[in-house]
């Protein structure tokens, strides 16, 4: 390629960084994996006050000749907002030292909301593979990337590996702790006059405790593939079902679906809408899902499209599933024979969608 003239140089140098930058995006994921896999966010936590790159690297169980690369590997970190530089109190005023911000403090180990077990699992090997898959699965007839990299599904894989059941288990139950704190505080009319609730899918049961909890009156049932419910015990208005979502699901006034049927695709979405219509009174029954409701958009800097584009993609590496907007939510009601619904945005991307019979 020849360059013409002041302006073609330009471009060509800025596609070249734009490419660059591309290539070397998983640096930054792969960098923060490497910093939450030494504890670093805990351990700068734990020091309580500004920490001087000599005290991260004495508290850190790393060989003593990699002082340096600790400094480059801070660096980037700092660059990407996972930890300021400040100065250390009661030291001449050059020293400064690491402190979490709040995208670091997310995670943290005992952060009830932390986000470090996707971290670990989204960047675990078993789930990085995949990736390296996909343009072998559009030349196949394989259900997803998962398929094509381990030979399962990748609910099948994760009742055979517990490492990927309990990051998977653990992240969802965090991401199930900040939604409930919104949906039992502000949307409580959702519950009310209900006398049952069958959570599909409700993993560990985050949601349907919280809920039970809220509201004594309401008969709550988890049911999720029974590898996940096995040992878990229910109590009071809370119970747990091992079952299968596309064979039956317990009679109930109302089903609750959070972030299933973004995993799944519109005929399998269809077949479970299907399954829960049976489940419900036709007068009076409701299906609450909690899921993203996406505008189909895929220009602008707007970090919530980048996002929405990223979970895309995400359901259609690991599941067969895929993020809807409005129409595309509409006509999978439609086919499974709803009459009516309603969405009410809760946080961020997400929404809660009533869908009546
Ligand atoms: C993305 S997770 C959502 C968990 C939970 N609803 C939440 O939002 O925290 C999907 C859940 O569906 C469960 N699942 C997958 N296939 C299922 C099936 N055929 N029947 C019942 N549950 C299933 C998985 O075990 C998992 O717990
Ligand atoms: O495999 C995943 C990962 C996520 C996920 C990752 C990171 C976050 O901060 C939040 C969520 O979410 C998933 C999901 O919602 C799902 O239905 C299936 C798989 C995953």
């Amino acid at each position: 390629m020849e360059m013409r003239n002041d302006e073609e140089g330009k471009e060509l140098l800025n596609s070249q960084a734009h490419i660059w930058n591309h290539i070397f995006h998983f640096i930054n994921s792969m960098s923060l994996k490497c910093a939450v896999q030494l504890d670093i966010p805990d351990i700068i936590k734990n020091h309580g006050r500004p920490m001087s790159l000599s005290e991260l690297v004495a508290a850190l169980p790393t060989n003593p000749s990699r002082s340096r690369c600790v400094y480059r590997l801070m660096r980037i970190l700092v660059h990407s907002g996972f930890f300021t530089k400040e100065k250390i109190p009661g030291t001449s005023e050059e020293e400064e030292g690491y402190m979490l911000t709040p995208a670091s403090r997310l995670l943290l180990k005992d952060e009830s909301l932390s986000v470090r077990p996707f971290l670990l699992a989204m960047l675990d090997p078993i789930l990085t593979k995949p990736w390296h898959n996909v343009s072998e699965w559009f030349q196949n007839d394989d259900p997803t990337p998962f398929d094509t990299a381990h030979g399962r599904t990748f609910w099948d894989y994760a009742g055979h590996e517990p490492r990927l059941n309990d990051f998977f288990n653990e992240g969802m139950a965090s991401d199930a702790r900040l939604v409930t704190s919104v949906v039992v505080k502000d949307c409580k009319g959702v519950f009310e006059g209900l006398n049952s609730l069958v959570d599909v899918g409700g993993g560990t049961g985050t949601v349907a405790k919280a809920i039970a909890d809220a509201f004594p009156n309401l008969e709550c049932t988890v049911l999720d593939l029974p590898h996940v419910v096995a040992d878990l015990q229910g109590s009071g208005n809370l119970k747990f079902v091992g079952g299968d979502m596309f064979e039956a699901i317990p009679s109930t006034d109302a089903v609750l679906l959070k972030w299933i049927l973004h995993d799944w695709s519109d005929e399998e979405s269809v077949k479970i809408l299907k399954r829960c219509k049976e489940a419900i009174p036709s007068k009076g029954g409701k299906v609450i899902i909690i899921d993203m409701k996406v505008e189909n958009n895929e220009k602008g800097d707007d970090k919530s499209i980048e996002t929405q584009l990223f979970f895309d993609m995400l359901m259609m590496i690991l599941l067969t599933g895929r993020e809807r907007t409005e129409k595309e939510w509409a006509k999978l009601f439609v086919d499974a024979g709803f009459n009516d619904y309603k969405i009410t945005p809760i946080l961020g991307l997400r929404s809660v969608i009533e869908v009546y019979p």
